[in-house]
């Protein structure tokens, strides 16, 4: 049984954020029932001829723009109730389904997909919902989760042994499927949040090991469905088997920048290939003639490859298209918009999956008999890519294979490995909202996704290897970090000591150590010029924090706990008595907007005034424009057909992460004022430079 149906399109629009509201942007979006409407004005293309409003017609619109107005505003219950309507149903009618979420960086993808614990997205309320709803038959559920990034797909749910990378396969019945992923047998809501918050977390560690945001990279979360029904009667028993994706894709501007939009295709110098084919591939299929899939070229990169049956094949599918409501954000909004658009003319054909897996492993039996023969007779040269085939075959048979309890045993063994992985690399698998107890201690690393709800911690040990060496306990990655960069140990009477390599950048509160140092509760350790990181260790606390900025170094590490003053810019929240409940805002929100008076004291003559430091941020304005023009003019060179070197591909990359970070701190200044301007001014005196404050910036968001 088979359905055709388009691609059912969804637009939300999000709230002004700080930066838009502190720049009095205004409103180019308007909804009306199914209806999204785009006003040109002249704050969008001054000295041009106005263009008229465009409207765009989809499924739903929903308009997101003030909670604090709840009867003009579509909540997350609302999108989920709206856009969830018969998927559910669907899926335990045996078709495939794939919502995906598509929109600027910035936009609310992941709002909306992942949510907030106060306020979940489609993925929690998704998962619930399936695992609730009743079925006449057995079911079973698994799951795994990946990401793709610059084209390489990694398993975010089994780290050790495993390849890191992933190789993508088609089966004929299958479809394309990705070599070893993982899958992990699920029977609760609980069970699929631990390896939800497990996955977001390993996804945020690569991503800040790289210096890289996990914005840039696509998450597609899968759930596979089964349900067996037995005929009492007949003795025969029926299978469905349904996939339910769930993607989060990277921020659709890079593609734009980078000439998609259907314009230019540049294998290196593509700063996002994925989107630029989806773009590509949805162009395509929005195309009568081209409906056929056998006319577009999935395979050209990974994510259209894997998405092939959610587009134009065999899934029920829902876009879900993001987008700011501000005039600044025009030309992204209408480039987001326009493929929305065309994303509703695509038309898919759903087929109810029935017995497919035991179809699949019947062709895989006959295919590895038959490849076993060939391999007989096989040349030497053949013989090879026989094997290679064979062993595909080989390990998909296998996995199709497992039973149930095999399945459940593997999962619990791959969450023991998973923990002990990220335990290794100091990392707490607890769940968002972590409850620390109050005598541990920690590392925060203060450059953890600020938009995410989990935290990285750092549990400390009795003797801590910090470095990039294979050697370390917690390795680290990037500039100015060296292979042994320090040690911090801990004696039994829990007093954290710091030992620097003498060669290494590590500062204290600011202050380059050069010598054994001891740590207390709260000091801020930079690492090379990118990783910030806040010590948790309540039962030592430093006597006078706040105006220990020109701390001496200390051999003589014996000091008594005495009255605690809170750091100035990172408190955690609730008592000294309590466990240390920190949200993310309570550490990573300046809490003390004027420099303390004894800080400046010592040594005032030489201090920045508030208005040097607007001086030098004005010149870091001036980069960032220096920054767009070099940008622009390799973006043109891409236009023009031009193939950049290899240089100039990182040069593109990297200036596109030095704008998006300028901006972000240009914003902080415009929205926060004077408090901010107080944050920099005191990191400036204590030594950092404006180039690292813009790298660092991303924490005080
Ligand atoms: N509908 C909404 N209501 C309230 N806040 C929202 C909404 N959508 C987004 N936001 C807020 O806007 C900010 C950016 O949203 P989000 O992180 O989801 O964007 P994104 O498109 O996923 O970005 P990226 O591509 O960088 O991952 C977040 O602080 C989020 O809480």
């Amino acid at each position: 049984m088979s359905e055709r149906s388009n691609v059912r399109v969804a637009v939300r629009v999000r709230p002004m954020n700080q930066r838009e509201k502190a720049k009095q942007s205004s409103c180019v979006i308007s909804m009306n029932e199914n209806k999204t409407i785009l006003q040109s004005n002249a704050a969008v293309s001054p000295g041009k001829v106005q263009k008229g409003p465009t409207e765009f017609i989809f499924d739903h619109c929903f308009w997101s723009t003030d909670d604090s107005d709840p009867d003009n505003y579509a909540g997350q219950e609302e999108v989920f109730r709206t856009l969830g309507e018969g998927i559910i149903e669907n899926t335990y009618q045996g078709y495939n389904v794939c919502i995906f979420a598509y929109g600027q960086t910035g936009s609310g993808k992941t709002y909306s997909m992942m949510g907030t614990d106060d306020e979940p997205g489609l993925i929690p309320r998704f998962c619930s919902a399936l695992l609730n709803k009743e079925s006449k038959g057995t079911v079973t559920v698994e799951l795994s989760y990946m990401e793709i990034y610059n084209e390489k797909v990694r398993d975010l749910l089994k780290l050790k042994k495993s390849k890191t990378e992933l190789s993508v396969r088609e089966h004929n019945i299958l479809g394309p499927y990705v070599e070893g992923l993982s899958q992990h047998a699920v029977s609760t809501w609980e069970d699929i949040k631990l390896l939800l918050v497990a996955g977001n977390k390993c996804r945020t560690t690569a991503a800040t090991k790289m210096n890289e945001e996990s914005s840039r990279s696509h998450a597609i979360f899968t759930l596979t469905i089964t349900q067996i029904f037995h005929n009492q009667e007949s003795g025969t028993s029926k299978e469905l088997n349904s996939k339910f994706n769930l993607v989060d894709l990277a921020g659709s501007e890079r593609a734009s920048k980078s000439g998609a939009q259907g314009k230019r295709l540049v294998e290196s110098g593509n700063i996002n290939k994925s989107l630029t084919f989806l773009g590509r591939v949805i162009s395509s299929l929005a195309e009568e003639k081209n409906r056929r899939q056998s006319y577009v070229s999935y395979r050209e990169s990974v994510l259209t490859w894997l998405l092939k049956n959610s587009l134009g094949g065999n899934s029920k599918t829902v876009m879900l298209a993001t987008i700011s409501p501000a005039d600044d954000n025009y030309g992204e909004t209408h480039s987001t918009l326009v493929y929305a658009e065309r994303a509703r003319k695509i038309v898919n054909e759903a087929t109810v999956n029935e017995d497919t897996k035991f179809k699949a492993v019947a062709t895989l039996q006959e295919e590895v008999l038959k490849l076993k023969e060939q391999l007989k007779h096989a040349k030497s040269q053949q013989s090879q890519e026989l094997k290679l085939k064979l062993k595909e075959s080989e390990n998909l048979l296998k996995q199709l294979n497992l039973s149930w309890e095999e399945k459940l045993k593997k999962t619990e063994e791959n969450a023991k490995v998973m923990q002990e992985y990220l335990e290794s690399m100091g990392i707490s698998v607890e769940a968002s909202g972590i409850k620390c107890a109050k005598d541990q201690c920690f590392l925060i690393n203060l450059n953890s996704d600020p938009k995410s709800n989990d935290y990285l911690l750092y549990y400390l040990r009795d003797d801590n290897k910090i470095g990039a060496g294979s050697s370390q306990d917690f390795k680290l990655s990037g500039p100015g970090i060296e292979e042994e960069h320090c040690v911090i140990t801990m004696t039994p009477d829990g007093d954290v000591f710091l030992v620097p390599n003498g060669k290494a950048e590590t500062r204290v509160n600011g202050n380059l150590v050069q010598e054994k140092i001891q740590l207390y509760h709260e000091d801020k350790i930079n690492l090379g010029s990118n990783y910030s990181f806040i010590l948790n260790q309540p039962k030592k606390r430093q006597p006078n924090h706040p105006s220990e900025n020109k701390r001496e170094l200390e051999n003589n590490p014996k000091h008594e706990s005495g009255p605690h003053e809170q750091h100035p810019y990172y408190q955690l929240s609730g008592s000294q008595d309590d466990d240390n409940e920190f949200t993310k805002s309570s550490y990573l929100t300046p809490k003390k907007v004027e420099i303390p008076a004894e800080s400046r004291s010592h040594d005032a003559q030489s201090l920045p005034s508030i208005e040097t430091v607007l001086a030098m941020l004005q010149k870091s304005q001036d980069s960032i424009t220096e920054l767009q023009q070099n940008f622009q003019n390799l973006v043109e060179k891409l236009e023009s057909k031009e193939l950049l070197n290899q240089q100039e591909c990182a040069a593109l990359e990297n200036t596109e992460d030095m704008i998006m970070k300028s901006k972000t701190l240009l914003s902080l200044i415009s929205g926060k004022g004077k408090n901010a301007c107080a944050c920099f001014l005191e990191l400036l005196e204590k030594g950092m430079s404006i180039m690292n404050l813009i790298n660092s910036s991303r924490f005080y968001v």
